[in-house]
């Protein structure tokens, strides 16, 4: 057994690995990425998860906006080939592996070792029989669909995120099980290609981890689309003759004939092949224990991405490993801030959501005060036809008219919601007082310039009668 021996090794070469692997290696160090297959790398975001997603999404967008062309009078017919839509979705991930593959990392200087990595001790990892250690190691591999079993259930027309792109045909009647992101952006999509979708969660609404009044403007908007929810349900069985059975809390029964099921019912985490006790590295429930720095029991083995297990995104991943970075190499150690964090799911219309929520804020006991505004007040809104978007902000209660209170959290539903939002990101990430919105001019007419109306409406609600006294006698001198 050869023992080689790095400055670090990173296990698993998705969004929680490369990151981190890039870095190190720009920064003059040795390191060695492990990944099971060569098909892997780039893991779930470029090959099952973000980049083929949004990549559907797209297509999916032209042919709806195709039928919306009618409404002026042109007519487009035929429909969707599913092969050339997958051809457009390959293309695009191969444009992305161009930078994201063995050879590419291989030239950098990254060595790459194509294998299934497991513990040997508490520094070293066993792969494919060569023995590897390092100063230090990074868990970065990653999670996989969560999936239940249901009576009479074909494993050849059921789907999760790990096959849902190698589909060749376009289901009549969708059921996905589970109305979270994967769900909505995914059945969306399928529903734009023409699939009659059909929606159930065992909840009682659509992406429970969004406020309220922002997953109903979704839903409304989806079942306009003619997208059919069952909540408060769940799937029974699948009868002989291709029948869900679906059953609410109530007992009350539906009958949908169905062509294909999407399990998009969460994610779980299996460290077992990695043999985390020969690095006495501990776990409860599954879980890996962490402080708040991403590092384990064992003190030189550290975790990013969705094996972390807090946020599961491409760019949690990224603030994983730009705070692993951060403490590898300053003295300035940080630890992980989660009340800052951003997240933006791609229906359309997009919902966009960041820093602490209602729930969030109560628990901390935090003093805020809830705004909310439709982009029926703003004109973009108008000339585009999303007046039915809203915004919402927590914003610290303090006296509004000085402006030095700061953005705690908030959420925004509609078409680009992802892009609008950024600029309300960067203050709530940096701390920027509100005044700072006020004082901005923001060119006309464009959605983010709801930011300032929204600010500026409450501004209004604090002035005084001897407030407007004084401006008046100003105003006359
Ligand atoms: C449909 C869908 C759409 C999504 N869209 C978005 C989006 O738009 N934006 C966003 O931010 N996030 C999105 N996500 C989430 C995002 O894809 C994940 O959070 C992210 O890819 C996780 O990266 P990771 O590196 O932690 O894990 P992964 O990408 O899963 O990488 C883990 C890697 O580790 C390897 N590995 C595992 N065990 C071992 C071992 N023992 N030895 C060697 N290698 C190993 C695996 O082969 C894999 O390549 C989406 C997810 C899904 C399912
Ligand atoms: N745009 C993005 O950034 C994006 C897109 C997709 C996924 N993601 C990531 O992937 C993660 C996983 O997404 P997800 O949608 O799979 O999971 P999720 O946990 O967010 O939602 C799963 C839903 O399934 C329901 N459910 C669970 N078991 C059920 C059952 N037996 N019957 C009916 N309903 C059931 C739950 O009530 C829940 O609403 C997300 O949390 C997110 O971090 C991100």
């Amino acid at each position: 057994m050869i023992k080689n021996k790095y400055d670090l090794i990173v296990i698993g070469a998705g969004s929680g690995g490369l990151g981190i692997a890039l870095g190190m290696l720009e920064m003059g160090f040795k390191v060695l990425m492990v990944d099971k297959s060569e098909e892997k790398i780039g893991g779930e975001c470029l090959n099952t998860g973000c980049v083929p997603s949004k990549a559907l999404i797209h297509v999916a967008n032209i042919i709806h906006q195709s039928t919306k062309a009618s409404d002026f009078g042109i007519k487009s017919s035929g429909a969707p080939n599913i092969h050339k839509v997958k051809k457009y979705i390959e293309s695009k991930q191969n444009t992305i592996r161009r930078h994201e593959n063995v050879d590419y990392f291989r030239e950098k200087g990254l060595d790459v070792v194509i294998g299934t990595a497991q513990f040997s001790s508490k520094n070293s990892l066993e792969i494919n029989n060569g023995e590897y250690s390092a100063k230090n190691i990074i868990i970065a591999t990653g999670s996989k669909p969560r999936q239940i079993e249901i009576e009479g259930l074909k494993p050849e027309i059921t789907f999760t995120n790990e096959s849902i792109f190698e589909i060749d045909f376009i289901p009549k009647n969708f059921l996905f099980i589970g109305a979270g992101p994967v769900s909505m952006e995914l059945g969306q999509a399928f529903s734009r290609l023409g699939s009659k979708v059909f929606i159930v969660d065992r909840g009682e609404r659509i992406l429970k981890k969004e406020d309220p009044v922002i997953s109903e403007v979704l839903f409304k908007k989806l079942e306009e689309e003619n997208i059919t929810f069952y909540l408060n349900a769940e799937v029974e069985k699948i009868t002989n003759d291709g029948l869900a059975e679906i059953k609410n809390k109530q007992g009350e029964l539906v009958r949908q004939p169905i062509d294909a099921v999407f399990m998009g019912i969460g994610r779980e985490l299996n460290f077992e092949s990695l043999q985390l006790e020969k690095a006495e590295i501990k776990t409860v429930d599954g879980k890996i224990v962490l402080n708040n720095k991403l590092q384990t029991s064992n003190k030189n083995v550290f975790v990013s991405g969705d094996a972390a297990d807090n946020f599961k995104f491409s760019h949690a991943a990224e603030m994983h490993n730009m705070l692993l970075l951060n403490n590898f190499l300053s003295p300035f150690k940080k630890k992980l801030e989660k009340d800052k964090f951003p997240w933006v799911t791609f229906t359309n219309p997009e919902v966009a959501t960041f820093g602490l929520g209602e729930i969030q804020l109560i628990n901390k006991s935090i003093n805020y005060e809830r705004l909310e505004i439709d982009f029926s007040e703003n004109d973009r809104g108008t000339t585009d036809d999303f007046e039915y978007g809203k915004l919402l902000l927590f914003i610290e209660k303090k006296m509004f008219l000085a402006g030095s209170a700061k953005i705690l959290g908030g959420s925004l539903v509609a078409p680009n919601a992802g892009e609008i939002a950024q600029e309300l990101i960067l203050v709530n990430s940096a701390g920027i007082a509100i005044k700072k919105i006020m004082n901005k001019t923001y060119p006309y007419p464009t959605a983010a310039d709801l930011h300032k109306k929204i600010i500026r409406d409450r501004m209004v609600k604090d002035l005084k009668p001897w407030m407007k006294k004084v401006a008046q006698m100003l105003y006359n001198i």
